[in-house]
């Protein structure tokens, strides 16, 4: 089944306990959260204390989402702080493939993003070490923005890439998604669609997540990663 990811970037930050329980109960898979640090986008958001304690709010599976520079740096802190998946910028690691070992080895599993401008040949030898692949499909720093439509052939690209060398490796896809989109996008190879603004600004959880579920219940695709 495709999974729906809410990011928190878009939720009321002075509630934000509240507004997982609330997506939580709406039907969210896993809760998508964004980190950056005003170096690799310009914006600055939350760190591993903020992670921690939502940690005790909620078991949905935590998909940190680090636009951060030098994460080798940061990859403990995340992981003490109890995320189920990691993923780190192709754009940002220097030593990628010992940054997606180190992840792994900590028990968790291991994403890599790729910016819109980012070629997918750039993982096309690390690919097999990979249990999440994380295409952008906005330039990264904000929610609210327009989904880029040139990628949905890169979408399309990465489905066949990864069918072929390691069909158990998840397609995630985020930014600009939303009830007029995610069809689409989970049809050209998402598993995972990450949805802030088109989930925390409809006003009403309770009507949006079932309606992007909706959509997606034909996509033929399994996604069974991770069970938690
Ligand atoms: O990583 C991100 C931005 O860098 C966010 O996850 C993404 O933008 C989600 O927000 P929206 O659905 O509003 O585009
Ligand atoms: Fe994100």
């Amino acid at each position: 089944m495709k999974k729906i990811a809410p990011s928190i970037l878009s939720a009321d930050f002075s509630r934000l306990g509240d507004e997982i329980a609330a997506v939580e109960a709406a039907g969210a898979d896993w809760i998508h959260i964004d980190v950056m640090d005003g170096h690799f986008v310009p914006n600055l958001t939350i760190g591993p204390p903020v992670v921690k304690s939502l940690r005790k709010v909620t078991r949905l599976p935590f998909d940190v989402h680090l636009m951060i520079d030098n994460p080798d740096s940061y990859l403990d802190a995340f992981i003490d702080a109890g995320c189920d998946i990691l993923t780190v910028h192709a754009e940002a690691a220097v030593h990628l493939h010992r940054t997606i070992s180190y992840i792994r080895e900590r028990g968790v599993s291991a994403g890599v993003s790729v910016n819109p401008a980012t070629p997918l040949s750039l993982l096309e030898d690390i690919l097999p070490d990979l249990d999440l692949l994380l295409i952008m499909t906005v330039n990264p720093g904000f929610g609210g923005q327009q989904f880029i439509p040139t990628m949905l052939p890169k979408i399309r690209k990465a489905k066949a890439m990864i069918s072929a060398v390691s069909p158990r490796i998840v397609i995630e896809v985020d930014g600009g998604i939303n009830l007029d989109n995610i069809s689409t996008v989970a049809q050209a190879g998402a598993d995972v669609l990450v949805a802030g603004s088109a989930v925390f600004a409809s006003g009403d959880y309770g009507l949006t997540l079932p309606a992007m579920r909706a959509l997606l219940e034909n996509s033929p695709e399994p996604c069974t990663f991770p069970t938690a």
